[in-house]
């Protein structure tokens, strides 16, 4: 014991080294803020906006800073050659640049996630360090090398983690708190070589419930931005999940990384400008995600460039011009032939036209037109009405959302359009013009904004004129990190951004989300088996070098347009090109609640993929069925009573309802007398003790209890559904029921 006393109290030591050193740099952060900020309102344009860039850069490297208070250094790896390395949430040197805390991302700390004592990588010891706050409560090592350890006169004594929790199951027991933790010192091998797996291309990574993949997907975005922090920090990441709620319940992840640059969006909200916040029957959603959809949008689109049955004359100052059907063909077709979205090419359509018709204006003159007059005549032509008018009717200018909306209005329009679809399909698609947007709508705005594009002059003359500023901007940020000497804490390209938004502050990732054509550098979806073919398309747009992370499990789909196959889905898209890893050890259910769900999946035919629990928990499954009365009453009741129990001291601990979305809302009556105040609704705030959830809304989500209301009637909605619904528990799965229990849920003995 004494060995292991010493070695904590050596450690400790050690933690205390690293604190002291990372207390020295906020300290230096925030004086140069402070300093900066003392400068005053004063100077010249130039002078603010260089001050305004150090201090936005200054309080982002505090923030940064502040972020990795918890568990700043959580490893140790004694290497044979005796050099003895710390791994840690950042990268730490002292003043004279040696090191003292290697970045868990960087090369030198693969090992620590990655060495077995078949591989051992060159590692003698791996030493997990256990911290409460800034104390070192516990140490656990994996001897990789005994005789190497041994050599270099270890004391077997000093060994420690023979006995206790290891610092894996100790994360895996620990009551939730409503918010997801990153699991950056407890990282598994087959976790860690997804997370680092090479940047190009598209990784889709399927795993059961609780296997790590949303963790992993974090863990993968905060690497990418450290291993490629300058191509990545200028095209930003994007980060796609299933809801707001989801995106809140991660979204303390990264910052904990010392990541905030990553943008995050539902794909409701993936085209800027239009909130989708309607709903619509699956079934609607469904037709809208198809992969045909693509080619209705461009029928649409082209149904809208028309010649006109009849010729119209137009008086024009005594004279007549005839709009004619052959010259509108003839212009549709040579505007066509330029191959360029429906609103620029229409510029081609109108200036051919204007073209014929000046000259019928001209062979009815008398006399010889010298050019400039010829200019004249055509400006007359364009702002006739009647040949505005006709013009329009044979090439109508377009925005997406007029598009879609006659789509869904106008039955004639989507007949046309649409003869794929069967009569009742299309029935399906009606909706009144006033209707709200709905998220199955927005890859079909974004499809048409595709093909219709934008009248871009005026923005390329904008962009040309960008780009000579941004040459000058980074001219000038090198000479100031050149005489600021700042150059450890950005590059000139960030400083420069910085400079160039000296108005209001826009970073990276604000540009990038109010613009419907950035391009990312990488793009990560979780609950990617979510996504319509539709969707897919809307996000494939949005990441030209195809490099992705895709996450998701295929036996968990309940949308109808997502999918069960990942090559049917993904094949016909990226080209058969996309490498697939998978996740096996269930690190989230108890095993006895996995393997229920796991029987219940498959009976119900859904493609579950094999796993193994990391744990099991006693009595992790409890059935209770109610006799006669209301099996929300029931639900409402033990859900109470569990969280009474399960919410610890310290504000950790929490239980979920899950269910229906009738029953949930008849439990949340049950709960709390009125259905407005009640814990849930739309945007359930997780952080509360109790919640009450559907299924959808509890996807990605985990509690440490969940309380399961009529299993039967959550299977009849979607079998993915349950699946989900059961797999949300870390600790207990307790089902109140009343009907039958779906096939599979009690093992046959
Ligand atoms: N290596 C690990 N160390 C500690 N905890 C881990 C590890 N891997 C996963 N976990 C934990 O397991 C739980 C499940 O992880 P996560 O939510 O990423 O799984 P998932 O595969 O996305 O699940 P689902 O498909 O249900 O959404 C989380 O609490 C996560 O922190």
């Amino acid at each position: 014991m004494a060995g292991i006393d010493s070695e904590l109290d050596g450690e400790q030591r050690v933690v205390d080294g690293l604190y002291a050193r990372l207390d020295e740099l906020r300290a230096q952060a925030r004086r140069r803020l402070a300093s900066v900020r003392r400068a005053g309102p004063s100077g010249s344009p130039q002078n603010r906006s260089e001050r305004d860039a150090f201090a936005t850069l200054y309080e982002d490297r505090v923030a940064q800073l502040e972020a990795v208070e918890d568990r700043l250094a959580f490893g140790r790896l004694d290497l044979r050659e005796g050099e003895r390395r710390y791994i840690g949430r950042l990268g730490l040197t002292d003043e004279e640049q040696t090191p003292l805390l290697t970045d868990w991302r960087a090369p030198a700390a693969q090992a620590f996630y990655r060495a077995t004592a078949a591989h051992p990588d060159g590692v003698a010891r791996r030493r997990h360090l256990v911290t409460a706050g800034r104390r070192v409560t516990g140490l656990e090592d994996d001897v990789l090398d005994v005789d190497a350890l041994a050599a270099a006169g270890v004391d077997p004594d000093s060994l420690a983690g023979v006995s206790g929790e290891g610092a894996l199951l100790a994360a895996l027991g620990a009551a939730r708190t409503g918010r997801m933790g990153d699991i950056v010192a407890t990282i598994q091998a087959e976790q860690d070589a997804i997370i680092r797996s090479e940047l190009a291309g598209a990784l889709v990574v399927q795993g059961g419930p609780g296997t790590g993949k949303t963790a992993v997907a974090l863990h993968r975005a905060a690497f990418l931005l450290y291993a490629h922090r300058r191509l990545l920090e200028r095209s930003g990441v994007l980060l796609v999940g299933p809801s707001r709620t989801f995106l809140r319940y991660i979204d303390q992840v990264l910052p904990s990384l010392g990541e905030t640059g990553v943008v995050t969006a539902t794909l409701a909200e993936l085209y800027p400008g239009v909130e989708a916040r309607g709903t619509e029957p699956d079934a609607v959603a469904e037709i809208k995600g198809r992969a045909l959809m693509a080619r209705v949008v461009a029928r649409a689109v082209r149904q809208r460039q028309r010649v006109p049955a009849q010729p119209t004359s137009v008086r024009i100052d005594g004279r007549t011009v005839v709009v004619r059907p052959k010259d509108v063909a003839g212009a549709i077709a040579r505007a066509r032939r330029q191959n360029k979205p429906h609103n620029l090419a229409r510029v081609t359509f109108v200036r051919d036209m204007l073209a014929r018709l000046a000259d019928q204006y001209v062979q009815q003159l008398a006399w010889d037109v010298p050019p400039e007059d010829r200019a004249e005549i055509v400006e007359d032509l364009r702002t006739t009405r009647e040949i505005r008018i006709a013009l329009n009717l044979a090439w109508m200018p377009l925005t997406p959302q007029g598009l879609l909306t006659d789509l869904w209005t106008k039955p004639h329009r989507l007949a046309a359009a649409a003869p794929e679809l069967s009569d009742r399909e299309r029935a399906l698609l009606a909706r009144p013009a006033d209707a709200p947007w709905t998220a199955a709508d927005v890859p079909l705005l974004d499809e048409a904004a595709e093909l219709l594009g934008e009248d871009d002059q005026a923005a390329r003359a904008q962009a040309r004129a960008d780009a000579e500023r941004r040459t000058q901007e980074l001219e000038y940020a090198r000479q100031v990190l050149q005489s600021t000497g700042a150059g450890d804490l950005v590059s000139a390209e960030a400083l420069a951004d910085r400079f160039a938004s000296s108005g209001p502050s826009l970073t990276t990732a604000e540009r990038a989300a109010a613009d419907r054509s950035w391009t990312y550098g990488h793009v990560v979806v979780d609950e990617a088996q979510e996504l319509s073919a539709m969707a897919w398309r809307a996000l494939l747009r949005r990441v030209p070098t195809r490099s992705l992370t895709i996450v998701g499990d295929v036996a968990q789909t309940s949308s109808a347009g997502g999918t069960h196959d990942w090559e049917a889905m993904l094949g016909p898209l990226l080209r058969g090109s996309w490498r697939l890893a998978e996740l096996t050890v269930n690190y989230r259910t108890p095993a006895t609640v996995a393997h229920a769900a796991r029987r219940v999946a498959l009976a119900a035919g859904l493609p579950v993929s094999p796993q193994t629990s990391a744990r099991d928990v006693p009595d992790a499954l409890r059935l209770h069925r109610v006799a006669g009365g209301d099996v929300t009453t029931a639900a409402a009741a033990t859900a109470r009573e569990l969280a009474a129990t399960v919410g610890q001291a310290g504000g950790a601990g929490r239980v979920a309802v899950v269910a229906t979305p009738a029953h949930a809302a008849a439990v949340r009556r049950a709960l709390d007398g009125t259905a407005e105040d009640a814990p849930g609704g739309e945007l359930p705030d997780l952080e509360q003790t109790l919640v009450v959830l559907t299924p959808g809304q509890a996807k990605g989500l985990e509690f440490d209890v969940v309380v399961l209301v009529e299993p039967a009637d959550v299977l009849a909605a979607s079998a993915g559904d349950l699946y989900v619904a059961m797999t949300r528990p870390t600790h207990a799965l307790h089902v109140v029921h009343a009907q039958d229990l779906p096939r599979g849920f009690v093992e046959r003995s």
